[in-house]
């Protein structure tokens, strides 16, 4: 394939998160989503004259708190600029944002890709406001507008173009997002929009120095079609320089139903948005103390609990990679064990039947009732025996949808395993009566008879039976 052969992708991403805090970031108006359209709105941020913003100390904290996160350091001064657009989900004709001093600057964040670990560069973390929402009717004809989520504070994570596959790009924004979540400044769900990619990409020949030019694609709603249209890209790409073209500077919007992108506008270059500073709002300096005060909120970050997860309990690489990566997963993981010592028992029901009953179900971890309580003791009844494997596979999924506890579904369940020889006695005959051909085959060697027989009895009795005392009897039956 020509890419593999002769050109290097090159690729940067600008991720945009959207703060919680509960108000905009420069007036009273409420963040909260999903309100009646244009109910979230004040003269402020819709931009009306005479009206003045203020700072919303909140967002300036959750920026600086993923700054750190992110390795950046954080200004001591830093300030806001207009940056002037028009376009019909922005009431001012500018957006306030940020442009030669940032929140934080000069930042990386590890990732790993097969096995290795790559640092990707943050160039920088900078505060704006967020634009409103159209939605377009009437066959494009018309839009509506929304106002609610114009001023919703946003932080733009501009990375260094160090990112060289599609792969690496998703892996740098599940541990971005991970990041964030664990800092607790935003919800990150991109379905919501609460994080957001645009991606930038560009091919070079194999040995040349300098980047291509690069293409800024938009519009990719998970992190799989973040990944599938820079693969589009890469091949788009090369074929323009295969048959001699250039590559234009452009946006593009990528439609992941069809899997190619598509021209939307030349990319503007900074000078044309004419940035200046904002006269309306006062330059932000920000005191050691407060920065001390911010760092102390940070909790334990992904990387650190992977490596504690794989010291402490030897998960493997990838075990404790899949299970930091949600917050939600490794608090579950860390919680259960406070309810059994079997770390490996709770890695494989969390990597087995939870991720495949949420896949499997288009959930998320939110969504079920699971506690770590529920999980450990359930594993608790299993080795005591009070559980077959089996039936907890039946508990598990109750306890995922009604958030009972094991031992309460096992009790109204009737799921009790029955180890009492002298309640198996009847069945173990029955079966043994019922299935002369396989008595006949174990008789004469065949081991495998008895698995047969296992499975019926367990069939019989809805998976209740203790399989090991099944088998020890029938064994001694048949042999006797
Ligand atoms: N030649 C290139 N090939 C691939 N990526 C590039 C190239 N040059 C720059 N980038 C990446 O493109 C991104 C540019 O983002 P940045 O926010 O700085 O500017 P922008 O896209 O011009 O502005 P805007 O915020 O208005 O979209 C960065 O992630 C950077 O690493
Ligand atoms: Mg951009
Ligand atoms: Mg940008």
């Amino acid at each position: 394939m020509t890419v593999a052969n002769k050109y290097e992708t090159v690729v940067g991403l600008e991720v945009h998160v959207e703060l919680h805090t509960k108000s905009k970031i420069f007036c009273g108006c409420s963040t909260a989503f999903g309100a009646p359209p244009n109910t979230h709105t004040c003269p402020v941020c819709l931009g009306h004259p005479g009206v003045l913003p203020v700072l919303n100390h909140q967002a300036v904290e959750y920026a600086m708190k993923a700054s750190m996160a992110l390795n950046c350091q954080v200004a001591d001064v830093s300030k806001f600029d207009r940056k002037n657009y028009f376009y019909p989900d922005s009431p001012k004709a500018y957006q306030i944002s940020q442009y030669d001093q940032p929140i934080g600057e000069h930042g990386w964040i590890d990732i790993e890709v097969n096995g290795e670990t790559k640092r990707i560069g943050i160039t920088r973390v900078h505060l704006e406001e967020d634009a409103g929402k159209l939605t377009h009717v009437d066959g494009g004809y018309a839009s509506l507008v929304d106002f609610n989520r114009v001023g919703t504070p946003l932080i733009e994570i501009v990375s260094e173009p160090d990112i060289r596959t599609p792969e690496e790009a998703k892996a740098y924004l599940e541990k971005l997002r991970a990041i964030m979540q664990y800092c607790d400044v935003s919800d990150v769900k991109m379905e919501q929009g609460s994080l957001r990619c645009d991606a930038n990409i560009s091919l070079r020949p194999y040995g040349q120095k300098e980047f291509g030019t690069r293409a800024e694609l938009k519009n990719m709603n998970s992190f799989r079609s973040v990944q599938r249209g820079l693969e589009y890209e890469q091949f788009r790409q090369a074929e323009i320089l295969d048959s001699g073209g250039e590559v234009v500077q452009e946006t593009r919007r990528y439609d992941d139903a069809v899997g190619k992108s598509f021209s939307m506008r030349g990319k503007e270059e900074a000078h044309d948005y004419r940035y200046f500073p904002d006269p309306d709002l006062v330059r932000l300096h920000i005191s050691q103390e407060w920065k001390e005060e911010v760092r102390k909120s940070i909790p334990e970050l992904p990387d650190a609990r992977k490596a504690r997860y794989e010291a402490d309990y030897g998960l493997s690489s990838y075990d404790a990679d899949v299970i930091t990566a949600s917050m939600g997963l490794a608090d579950l993981f860390e919680d259960s064990l406070s309810y059994t010592k079997d770390a490996k028992a709770v890695v494989n029901w969390i990597m087995g039947d939870l991720l495949a009953y949420l896949n499997g179900n288009g959930k998320e971890l939110s969504d079920v009732s699971l506690t770590g309580q529920g999980l450990g003791e359930m594993i608790g009844l299993l080795e005591k025996g009070t559980i077959s494997g089996k039936i907890a596979k039946t508990v598990f999924k109750a306890m995922l949808e009604s958030g009972k506890l094991p031992g309460q579904i096992v009790e109204e369940q009737g799921l009790v395993q029955i180890s009492d020889e002298g309640a198996l006695l009847g069945i173990v005959d029955t079966i043994i009566e019922r299935n002369p051909q396989s008595v006949e085959d174990f008789k004469a060697g065949k081991q495998k008879a008895i698995g047969f027989l296992v499975g019926q009895i367990m069939k019989e009795t809805k998976g209740k039976a203790n399989p090991g005392l099944i088998n020890k009897m029938l064994v001694e039956r048949l042999n006797g």
